[in-house]
C-alpha cells in the first residue's frame, strides 16, 4: 500500500504470467549490462544491486548503501534510492515476462531515511500486464528481508522493440548484448 489514493493497477489489466523459459525460483540474476548503473561492475560508485528470483512473480533484491550514494551526510540520495526501484522492477519485467520494456513512469514513497551502510532490501513483484503497459510495485526493506519499510514503488513500464535500444548504443554494445544472449532477438518476445 501506498499514501496515493490512486487504485494500482490504475487501468485494467491481465495477469502478468512469467514467461514459460523465465528463471525458476531460487536463479541469480546475471548484469543486463556492465556498464548499467544499477546492476553494472563497470561502475566504480554504482549500484551494484544482485537479484534474485522469489516465488510468484517475484524478484528479491539488494543493495549496500555506500558514502558514494549520498543526499545528505550518512544518508542515501533519494534518487539512488530510485535508481535502485528502477533497476530492481526492471529486472523483474525483463526476467520474468522476458519483454524489453522502459520505465515510462516511477512513483516512489520514501518512508524512512537510509543510512549510508545499510543493505536495502527490495521485492518486487508483476502486478498486471494491458498491453504494451507491465505494471510493477515494490518494496524496500532496511537490514534484512523482513526489516522495516523504508521505501515502497511502484512503476510503468512499456514494452518496446529492439530497435528503442540499438537507436542509440554503438553497433558494438548491440552486437555484445545479442552475442551473450540476453536480449537475443530470437531468445525475446520482441514485436510489441
Ligand atoms: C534498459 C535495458 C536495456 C537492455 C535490454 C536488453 C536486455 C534486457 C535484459 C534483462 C533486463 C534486466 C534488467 C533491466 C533493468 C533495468 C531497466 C531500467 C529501465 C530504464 O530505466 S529505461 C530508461 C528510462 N525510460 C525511458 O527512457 C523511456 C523514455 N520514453 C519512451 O521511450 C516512450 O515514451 C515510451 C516507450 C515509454 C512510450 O512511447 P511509445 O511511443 O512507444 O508509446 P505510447 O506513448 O503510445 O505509450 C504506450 C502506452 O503507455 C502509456 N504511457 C506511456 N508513458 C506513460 C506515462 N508516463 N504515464 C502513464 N502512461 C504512460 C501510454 O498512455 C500508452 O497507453 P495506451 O496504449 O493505453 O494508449
Amino acid at each position: 500500500m501506498t499514501k496515493s489514493a490512486q487504485p494500482w493497477p490504475p487501468v485494467e489489466t491481465e495477469p502478468a504470467v512469467p514467461h514459460p523459459q523465465a528463471p525458476p525460483a531460487g536463479t541469480k540474476l546475471g548484469m543486463h549490462y556492465e556498464h548499467c548503473f544499477g546492476c553494472g561492475d563497470q561502475q566504480d560508485a554504482g549500484l551494484r544491486l544482485r537479484s534474485t528470483v522469489g516465488d510468484g512473480g517475484t524478484v528479491h533484491s539488494q543493495f549496500l548503501v555506500t558514502e558514494a550514494h549520498q543526499g545528505a551526510p550518512g544518508l542515501a540520495h533519494g534518487g539512488l534510492l530510485a535508481c535502485a526501484f528502477d533497476e530492481a522492477l526492471g529486472a523483474t519485467v525483463g526476467h520474468l515476462l522476458r519483454r524489453p520494456a522502459v520505465t515510462g513512469k516511477l512513483e516512489t514513497d520514501f518512508v524512512q531515511p537510509v543510512p549510508v551502510g545499510s543493505t536495502l532490501f527490495i521485492c518486487a513483484k508483476l502486478d498486471g500486464v494491458a498491453g504494451r503497459k507491465i505494471y510493477v510495485s515494490a518494496d524496500g526493506r532496511l537490514d534484512a528481508e523482513d526489516g522495516p519499510i523504508a521505501l515502497r514503488a511502484r512503476g510503468l513500464f512499456v514494452q518496446v522493440g529492439f530497435e528503442h535500444f540499438a537507436k542509440h548504443a554503438g553497433e558494438e554494445s548491440v552486437e555484445r548484448l545479442k552475442a551473450s544472449g540476453r536480449a537475443a532477438e530470437r531468445d525475446w518476445d520482441i514485436n510489441p
